[in-house]
């Protein structure tokens, strides 16, 4: 895996045509593809479930999907996903009654797991299960939607997050999620992130490769 990861978030994909759309973007040289489910309860917007990531597989897509979990209760939909094939899956910790539990469920079922921090949640629930997380999730804006602009004050919390994650020991990645585009991928980069959530900046755009050339140029002049 690159350095940097680029994952585009499929929720500004055309639904009606996933399948090509995953293939066109992966082909366009993105690493992982970001997977939104929503369940209007935890978050106010409807997507996509384990059926549409199982379909997907089925379609030939072999990279790794990132799975963000808005839902909640979480562990209903934990082992659906496993068996859809998900890579990765990060779940809210408030949508949890057990944390520790809910993230050694996906280890326990072959995926990496992570937690996802909403822009006023605090870092606080990494402190006890840092040894269980392999990515942590920086929301820079509020889950729901996307097409959203960058919250500012995120890049503080990157920072923190990667003080913490440096300091852990621990092999775990820093991903950043919401209004992340060619325009401001280097300045959260420096902050510490490594991977990086795109939706509308990719797909709101004719040519996804163009896009994600131009994310790569202003990440190599980060490291
Ligand atoms: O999880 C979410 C929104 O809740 C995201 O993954 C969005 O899908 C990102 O979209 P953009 O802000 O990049 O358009
Ligand atoms: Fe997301």
């Amino acid at each position: 895996m690159n350095d940097f990861i680029i994952a585009p978030s499929i929720l500004s994909a055309d639904f009606a045509r996933l399948g090509e759309e995953v293939d066109t973007v992966l082909a366009a040289g993105a690493d992982i593809i970001h997977f939104d489910v929503m369940d209007n309860h935890y978050v106010p917007n409807l997507t996509i479930g384990p059926m549409v990531c199982k379909a997907l597989r089925k379609h030939g897509v072999t990279a790794d999907i990132d799975v963000h979990l808005m839902v909640k209760p979480v562990d209903r939909m934990i082992g659906d996903f496993i068996e859809a094939g998900a890579s990765i899956i990060t779940f809210h910790p408030e949508a949890s009654e057990h944390i520790d539990r809910s993230l050694q469920m996906i280890k326990d079922g072959g995926c990496k797991a992570g937690l996802v921090f909403n822009p006023a949640t605090p870092l606080h629930y990494l402190k006890h299960v840092m040894d269980k997380v392999d990515m942590v999730l920086l929301m820079s804006v509020n889950p729901g939607f996307g097409g959203q602009s960058f919250i500012p004050g995120t890049l503080d919390k990157v920072r923190e997050a990667r003080a913490l994650i440096d300091a852990s020991g621990y092999d775990i990645r820093l991903e950043v999620d919401g209004g992340v585009s060619e325009k401001n991928i280097a300045e959260i980069a420096r902050a510490g992130a490594d991977t990086f959530v795109a939706g509308s900046a990719i797909f709101g755009k004719e040519d996804y490769k163009a896009v994600i050339d131009a994310m790569r140029k202003e990440l190599a002049s980060v490291r």
